[in-house]
């Protein structure tokens, strides 16, 4: 692992990639970039209304497109969306140009975090703790087979988050 090497964070809506990504992106003094945010500023529209135009289909296509081309620079750290994994060509991207980490956080604590914000359509269901138990079931083996460290993020504020990263990081790029 080497000091360039890019930081990617993946996990659920929620989890704290965006959050963290930037504060990690400040410690290290690298670029920060979201995928949601490119994606955003690209189309000039925001995700829900990406998702009531393309569908979910018409973001994925973006989304893959934008997290392909992000993943060419390097010493970025970026946040994913939590979907990215969903595509073998966004994990194997991201896989092999990268320290992918996975924030795992109990789905209760999501819908915690999540339930008053409007801008991510997969929540805007009835029950949004049950779509995030299901896509929590769904995804978690994917995230995994992604990743090469978990975090449990549930017990920590996310500065906490950072300092642990900043460890693990300095750790493994010493090693080689
Ligand atoms: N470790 C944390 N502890 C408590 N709240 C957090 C933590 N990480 C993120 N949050 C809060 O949760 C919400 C969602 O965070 P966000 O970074 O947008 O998640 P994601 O990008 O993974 O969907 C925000 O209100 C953020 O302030
Ligand atoms: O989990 C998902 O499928 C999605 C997560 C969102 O990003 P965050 O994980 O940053 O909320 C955003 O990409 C879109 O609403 C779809
Ligand atoms: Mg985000």
């Amino acid at each position: 692992m080497n000091t360039q090497t890019n930081i990617y964070l993946v996990g659920l809506m929620g989890a704290g990639k965006t959050t963290i990504g930037r504060q990690l992106a400040k410690r290290l003094e690298r670029n920060f970039y979201d995928s949601d945010h490119e994606i955003v500023a690209r189309t000039g529209v925001p995700i829900p209304t990406i998702f009531e135009i393309e569908g979910e289909d018409g973001f994925r296509k973006r989304e893959q497109q934008t997290i392909a081309e992000l993943s060419t620079m390097s010493n970025i750290v970026m946040a994913t969306g939590g979907g990215a994994v969903l595509s073998a060509e966004n994990r194997r991207c991201l896989r092999e140009s990268g320290w992918v980490v996975y924030l795992n956080v109990p789905p209760l604590m999501l819908y915690q975090r999540t339930r008053n914000d409007r801008n991510r359509p997969l929540l805007q269901v009835e029950d949004p703790l049950a779509r995030l138990e299901a896509l929590h079931a769904e995804r978690d083996p994917l995230y995994r087979e992604t990743a090469s460290l978990v975090v449990e993020g549930g017990q920590l504020v996310a500065a906490g988050v950072v300092q642990h990263l900043l460890r693990e990081f300095g750790r493994l790029c010493s090693k080689t």
